[in-house]
């Protein structure tokens, strides 16, 4: 059953049947975990790349940055899309450009490009820092009840808030009401469970069996909110002339071009629907808030462990608005040491901590023998691995920022650290995890001092093994003290 990397030999690590190398894969380890166990195996062999098998299908793990570079940039033809289970019929909002193929993701993701320019950034910028600013109040708020406060979901529901508004111009009022739509969806979505976990894996390696059976990925309530929410915002809109500085108000403006310039009614094959406009809206919310606010939670755990950063962290802030007085853009740009604070985090708990890729046709190995990587197999690269890996990054459980300065930087391998991935897949929203990730952190460090709730919280953190995002077990427990 297994003779697939043996045959040609390819170094791998022994599997077992049923689950090929991810025997306990969301019960007992997180992906993560144990691809960065199979990834240290494989190093030793000295090889590129190695074998393992995510059940019973053969993939490929890259190994070497060098080849990574070349599956996510040099070579991308070969290699551009994600091999995600989507079902276009029965699930109208899988068909996001994440899980979209060949020509309709890049039409669409040509045009989506500009929505995310340095420039929309300035000009969503004061969308962000209103919630913000709200974001502070809530906070003053809660800890006069309790000076012990949960901070991942408060965190998530800052990043709901912002999404909602700069992605369908709502106010999803999450920071006021825990209980508010939006975030009661999100919360869902991404719900560990090992069922869930299990569910979305099978169905990626045996996608035409899955799509028989009809099985969907989105709960029908989910489904039911969202398209609901982006029909009635597009309604809106277009019977009041809304014009807003949103992703909304770019992606209608892709659906009307495309009627004038006459593909709706051309060629089908590109043709973007309401449905796939919802289903845009939808991946931007769900890609923008859990990966940003999980990333914010990583980076406050780990400065509130260690108080010099933290100190060394709010001084920065200080400084800088001593001589731009508010927290704008251009401030927020000049921040640079919590950059490097959030990069280190990106680090050490990459949110998505595996990119895959699927091999379009035959593609020889570069430096190897004639070593083939077959059609149709999927290729992993472990970010979670190479980010721990002490020849790229030495002493890899020690969160030290300065990792990040322009000197260190420069010497390391550049596709040793992908927490946003590579090339022409790279997460289109960089730009504004970022500057969300920056403006939430400058807000909190400046205003409030954090401490670790030790009787609530383990040191080092667990890691929650059946969520897709990297997260907490059991949330963020923190003392929150107001300057
Ligand atoms: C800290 C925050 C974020 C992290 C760590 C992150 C990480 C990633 C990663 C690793 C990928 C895959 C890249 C690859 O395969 O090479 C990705 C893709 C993507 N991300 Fe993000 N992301 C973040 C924020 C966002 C935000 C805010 C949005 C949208 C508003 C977003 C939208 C997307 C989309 C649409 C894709 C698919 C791009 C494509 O296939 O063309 N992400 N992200």
């Amino acid at each position: 059953r297994f003779t697939y990397w043996k045959q040609r030999s390819v170094p791998y690590i022994q599997p077992s049947f049923p689950q090929g190398n991810l025997a306990g894969v969301g019960k007992k380890s997180h992906m993560s975990e144990i691809l960065q166990s199979c990834y240290q195996q494989l190093k030793s062999s000295g090889k590129p790349y190695g074998g393992v098998y995510f059940f019973i299908n053969p993939v490929a793990l890259i190994i070497d940055p060098e080849l990574i570079k070349v599956v996510l940039v040099k070579d991308f033809p070969y290699f551009h899309d994600r091999n995600l289970y989507h079902n276009d019929r029965d699930d109208p909002l899988s068909r996001h450009l994440v899980a979209m193929e060949g020509t309709k993701w890049r039409n669409l993701r040509a045009k989506l490009t500009p929505t995310f320019t340095s420039g929309k950034m300035k000009l969503m910028f004061s969308t962000v820092t209103a919630v913000a600013e709200q974001f502070d109040k809530c906070m003053t708020e809660e800890i006069r009840h309790s000076s012990v406060v949960e901070m991942k979901d408060l965190l998530a529901r800052f990043t709901t808030d912002v999404i909602g508004s700069v992605a369908f111009g709502l106010e999803c009022n999450s920071l006021k009401d825990p209980d508010a739509k939006f975030r009661v969806m999100g919360r869902k979505v991404f719900e560990a469970s090992r069922y869930r976990a299990l569910k979305v894996f099978l169905a990626a390696q045996f996608p035409e069996i899955a799509r028989a059976f009809h099985v969907t990925l989105t709960p029908p309530d989910i489904s039911d909110f969202f398209m609901g929410v982006v029909k009635d915002t597009i309604a809106f809109r277009r019977s009041n002339n809304v014009q807003r500085n949103d992703f909304m108000t770019l992606l209608m403006k892709v659906m009307k071009e495309q009627v004038e310039s006459g593909t709706v009614d051309g060629d089908q094959k590109d043709h973007l629907t309401m449905d796939d406009i919802a289903a845009q809206a939808f991946v931007f919310f769900l890609a923008g808030f859990e990966t940003s606010s999980t990333t914010m939670s990583f980076c406050l755990y780990e400065l509130a462990l260690h108080q010099d950063l933290q100190n060394k962290a709010r001084q920065n802030i200080t400084d800088v608005l001593k001589k731009h007085d508010t927290i704008s853009y251009e401030a927020i740009h000049e921040m640079k040491y919590i950059e490097m604070c959030i990069n280190e985090s990106l680090r050490k708990y990459p949110p998505a901590t595996t990119l895959t890729r699927r091999v379009e046709n035959d593609y020889r190995v570069p430096g190897t023998d004639q070593q083939v990587l077959q059609k149709g197999i999927t290729v992993a690269i472990p970010v979670y691995a190479l980010h721990h890996d002490p020849d790229h990054f030495p002493n890899p459980e020690r969160f030290d920022p300065e990792r990040f300065s322009a000197e260190q930087s420069e010497k390391r391998h550049p596709f040793a650290f992908l927490p946003f991935g590579e090339g022409p897949r790279i997460c289109i929203g960089l730009r504004f995890g970022m500057m969300q990730a920056r403006i939430g952190l400058a807000y909190l460090l400046k205003n409030f001092r954090f401490t670790l709730a030790t009787d609530k919280m383990s040191v080092p953190l667990k890691i929650s093994p059946s969520s897709s995002i990297l997260t907490i077990e059991g949330g963020l427990w923190l003392n929150v003290e107001k300057l």
